[in-house]
């Protein structure tokens, strides 16, 4: 015992010195800061000053509203009213699903189809087919973009739903491979409809996961130097909003590529009310984004809501319209009209 206390004494001793102890007068800097004289009033008052930010190294820290919980931004988020239409129009809404349903179909009765409405339907009910499949890093293999046909890619985090929604957009039938298992897609995959003239193309995800993480940089590239792309779905998951991953890629593509349309997936997981505040969040989100349309697409593809509107935002955004003939005016001169007219046409010029 008397050798561990001379051994304690001689290591207090040591420190102590080490500490400005000298000699019985005691002088405190550097051990208890606390203990010293204030400097200024606001110190003797527990004010801190802010630091003055000098030109290097100093520079105040600027905290997003990204650095708040996602529950938190939930909470603060003021929902939009376009979002809050499109909810109760496609999901639970006020009465529930199947009266929202029906709602929507008694209304489909009254009112007269567009030319968009029309192209949209044909679009759901005509094939697409698997035409070609390439890696996105070898941009010779990829088959060459045909004039004829307008091209919009889908891309996402993996596993947000991707393949899921494509074949559901038009009778794919499964051609395009679905999994719970996060990177299925390895590969782009050109599927062509050749009624209504649009090639999709499935992309694989990008995000943080093991098998995903490689295609991110990869999709860039793909979609900077694809110059014949006519629009860009940027998927979203319901439950989780933008993550990390999305923001990211999305301010990493900056302006380039085509204009980007963000669809919100698996909304039938999400409570209607819950469903709202995510979009409104994502909604306020793309703002900071460039080359981003400021509206959300909602859609599920257990439940095939939401896939009118997405149709029609691809038959908008691929300029389909543009190639339908329109029934020639009684009286118009048009220089596409038959010389001759068919049984029973009445051509309205002669
Ligand atoms: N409930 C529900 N499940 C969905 C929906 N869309 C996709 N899923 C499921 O989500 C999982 C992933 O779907 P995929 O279509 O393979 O996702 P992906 O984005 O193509 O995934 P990768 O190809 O791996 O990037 C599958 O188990 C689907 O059944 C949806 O709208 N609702
Ligand atoms: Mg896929």
């Amino acid at each position: 015992c008397e050798v561990l206390d001379q051994a304690f004494a001689g290591c207090y001793r040591s420190r102590l010195r080490n500490a400005g102890v000298v000699g019985g007068a005691v002088s405190l800097r550097g051990v208890a800061p606390w203990l010293r004289e204030p400097r200024s009033l606001d110190e003797a008052r527990g004010v801190k000053r802010p630091k003055e930010a000098s030109g290097k190294g100093n520079r105040p820290l600027e905290y997003s509203p990204l650095h708040q919980s996602f529950k938190e931004r939930l909470r603060n988020i003021a929902p939009y009213p376009d979002v809050i239409r499109q909810v109760e129009e496609n999901f639970n809404g006020k009465g529930g699903y199947h009266r929202a349903n029906h709602a929507a179909k008694f209304k489909q009765k009254k009112v007269e189809p567009t030319a968009l409405d029309r192209i949209a339907d044909t679009l759901a009910s005509s094939r697409t087919r698997l035409f070609a499949k390439a890696p996105l890093q070898h941009s010779r293999k990829w088959p060459k973009a045909d004039p004829a046909y307008a091209e919009v890619a889908v891309i996402g985090r993996s596993n947000v739903g991707k393949s899921s929604l494509l074949n559901k957009i038009s009778q794919f039938g499964t051609v395009a491979r679905v999994s719970s298992m996060p990177g299925q897609t390895k590969e782009a995959a050109w599927y062509r409809n050749k009624k209504v003239k649009v090639d999709f193309i499935d992309m694989p995800g990008y995000g943080h996961s093991a098998r995903a993480r490689v295609f991110g940089p990869e999709a860039l590239s793909f979609v900077r130097n694809r110059t014949s792309l006519r629009g860009l779905y940027v998927l979203i998951d319901a439950r989780h909003g933008f993550k990390w991953s999305d923001h990211e890629w999305l301010s990493e593509l900056g302006s380039a590529g085509p204009m980007k349309q963000v669809v919100l997936t698996k909304c039938d997981l999400v409570p209607d009310k819950k469903l709202i505040e995510v979009a409104s969040l994502v909604r306020s989100d793309l703002e900071s984004y460039k080359r981003v349309e400021r509206k959300v697409i909602l859609c599920s593809s257990a439940w095939l809501t939401g896939f009118r509107d997405l149709r029609k935002d691809i038959c908008e955004r691929c300029k389909l319209l543009k190639g339908t003939t329109a029934a020639p005016k009684p009286g118009a001169r048009r220089d596409d009209l038959p010389l001759r007219a068919t049984k029973g046409q009445d051509l309205g010029i002669l």
